[in-house]
Formats: structure tokens, C-alpha cells, sequence
């Protein structure tokens, strides 16, 4: 088994298409190609690879994906696909403008806590005073989920960052594999660029090489923030939709800490909590705002929407 022998391990950090760029434990990079399906990694995924054959160029070819701590998925009208593997947090960075989703950002929160993954809220562009006044008014929902300490809101200005947002952040990042969501605007590349020095030049030339030239950015990319590669961010352009079609409707109360906290006290065992007599989770979404209030009406509507959804479209 000479070929056997060969077996290299390696770390995916960056990908296009079905092509790989693999990092070995001592740090060299190489394109890698996917034999056959179920060969087929993402971004973070440990995989075993081999050389090209000698006289046939410096590429290789992933033989096995290792297997996953957890999996990351988008979907587009058409399918779902996986994209990221391996996290151990995800940031979820948006801004004081341009003004979030909340959807968005709920359905981020419930496709990392659906794969066991601790998020990271940050809100970014705390000097656009007014316009962050209200984002963060926006986000008490979430604020207050963090004092179970679950989620929780981090206050950044990441244009021109205090001393103490650069440690705030070195203390969440650190020791970590981080993968970086946000919609377009809120400042990933800033966060990026700050965490990363000299982050934009070799993402270029693996643009390039994964591409054969062609100019287009690679979709998901992999950063060591330090010379000892401890810690780790993962960048993935655009909040697009985020895959939950793996969630079953009955799952979703278990990914959403709000109304988790009331699904315990319902009467039905099965309880959806959408129209069922002695729903812990009804009564409370039922609280005037003031009294102790403590599922917002927003958060709800975003959970019956989407056990709605969850409930239709299997595909
Ligand atoms: N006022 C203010 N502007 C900021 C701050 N951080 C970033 N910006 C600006 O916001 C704009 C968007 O920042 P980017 O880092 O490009 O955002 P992005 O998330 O990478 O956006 P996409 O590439 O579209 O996904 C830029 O013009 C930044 O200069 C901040 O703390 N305050
Ligand atoms: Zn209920």
C-alpha cells in the first residue's frame, strides 16, 4: 500500500467550485482536487490528500473528509449547499447602517445553534450615534437573551477601533475558529483587515489560482490571525439565506433560547406553539410590553413564519 503510505493531512481554506486550496500542518498550501463525491470539502474541513504523481504539477487530490465537529449551510431557490465546517463560534456582524434584518440575523442565530455552534452578536458603527441608538434599542430582544449568558451584544467601531474593542474582540477570537456573517456593508472586510494584517494580497493570488486567472473572488476564505496559527476567521461574503431546511419545524423552539426558556410549562408534550391551550411560550408572547415581557412579538412572528415555512418546503 505505497499510495496508502503518502496520505498527507491538510486543512481546507479556501474553495471554488469542486477546487480546494489545502493548508498541510506546517503551513504549505496547495490546489486540491476532489476525487469523486464523497470527497467533496468545504471551507475548515480536515481532510486527507495526495501528491500529484511526480511530473504531473504541484496539484493534489483530496482523498477523505474527516469527519465533522458540525456543517455550515446555505441555500439559494434551488438547493442547499454546504459551505463551512469545523467552527467553533460564529460572528454575526451587522451595523448601526445599513439598517439589519432581523430575520437575517434570527435565522443565522438558529442555523448556528442547530449545529451546536456558540454565536456572537457585534454590532458595528457605534460612532453613527443616532443610527446605533437605534439598532441597539432593535436588538433588546437579544441583549436580553445574552443574560443567560447565550447570546449577548458586542459594541464595536471598527473604522477606528478603541483599544478596548481590540480587546473585547482578541478575547472572543482568540484560540478560536470563527466564521465571520454579516450583510454587505457592516464591516467584515474592516474586521478583517484589522485582525489580519496584509489580509487582501493572499486572497487575491488564491482567488486567482483557484479560478485559473479568471477575476472573480473565491466564496469562502480562511484566515490565521497569528504567526502560531491558533487562532482562525472565516470569511464568507454577503447574509444570504441561510440553509434551515435541515431543521425540523418541531426542532426550531429548541434553536430559538427565547422561547425555549417557555416551551418546558406547555400542557401538550408536542406543543407547536401556535395555537395550543396552556402554551407556556402564548403566554408569554402575550404579556403587555413593560410587564416582564419576554418574547418579543418580533421574535415570534419570526418563529411562526418560519415553522411555517419549515413545515412546507422540504426539498
Ligand atoms: N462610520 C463607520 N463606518 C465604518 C465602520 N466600519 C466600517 N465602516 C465603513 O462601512 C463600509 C463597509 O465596510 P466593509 O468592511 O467594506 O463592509 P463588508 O461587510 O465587508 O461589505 P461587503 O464587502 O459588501 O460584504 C466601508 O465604507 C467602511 O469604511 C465604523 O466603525 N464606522
Ligand atoms: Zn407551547
Amino acid at each position: 500500500m505505497a499510495e496508502r503510505s503518502a496520505l498527507m493531512e491538510g486543512t481546507v481554506v479556501a474553495s471554488h467550485g469542486r477546487h480546494c486550496m489545502v493548508e498541510t500542518p506546517d503551513g504549505e498550501r496547495r490546489i486540491c482536487h476532489p476525487r469523486g463525491k464523497k470527497s467533496q470539502a468545504v471551507v475548515g474541513d480536515h481532510v486527507l490528500w495526495l501528491p500529484s504523481p511526480p511530473g504531473q504539477g504541484e496539484e493534489g487530490s483530496i482523498e477523505k473528509v474527516l469527519q465533522r465537529n458540525n456543517l455550515f449551510y446555505r441555500q439559494d431557490e434551488v438547493r442547499t449547499k454546504s459551505f463551512a465546517a469545523n467552527l467553533d463560534q460564529v460572528l454575526i456582524l451587522i451595523a448601526a447602517e445599513p439598517v439589519f434584518s432581523e430575520s437575517q440575523l434570527a435565522r443565522a442565530l438558529i442555523a448556528a445553534e442547530a449545529e451546536g455552534i456558540a454565536p456572537l452578536i457585534a454590532l458595528n458603527k457605534s460612532d453613527l450615534v443616532e443610527p446605533f441608538a437605534r439598532a441597539w434599542e432593535r436588538l433588546v430582544p437579544y441583549r436580553r437573551m445574552g443574560c443567560g449568558k447565550r447570546y449577548g451584544v458586542l459594541p464595536l467601531s471598527l473604522e477606528c477601533p478603541s483599544d478596548l474593542d481590540r480587546a473585547l474582540l482578541l478575547e472572543h477570537l482568540q484560540g478560536k475558529t470563527t466564521l465571520v456573517l454579516g450583510p454587505s456593508g457592516s464591516g467584515k472586510s474592516t474586521l478583517i483587515n484589522l485582525l489580519v494584517p496584509g489580509a487582501a494580497a493572499p486572497t487575491g493570488e488564491i482567488s486567482q489560482a483557484l479560478n485559473s486567472g479568471r477575476h472573480t473572488t473565491t466564496s469562502t476564505h480562511w484566515y490565521w490571525m497569528d504567526a502560531l496559527r491558533t487562532s482562525a476567521l472565516i470569511d464568507s461574503p454577503g447574509f444570504q439565506e441561510f440553509g434551515l431546511q435541515h431543521i425540523a419545524p418541531m426542532q426550531l423552539a429548541a434553536c430559538m433560547p427565547d422561547i425555549a426558556e417557555h416551551a418546558g410549562g406547555c400542557k401538550f408534550y408536542n406543543c407547536t406553539h401556535l395555537h395550543e391551550p396552556g402554551c407556556g411560550v402564548l403566554d408569554a408572547v402575550k404579556k403587555p410590553t413593560g410587564e416582564g415581557e419576554e418574547i418579543s412579538a418580533s421574535r415570534y412572528k419570526i418563529y411562526s413564519d418560519l415553522f411555517d415555512e419549515l413545515s412546507h418546503a422540504r426539498y
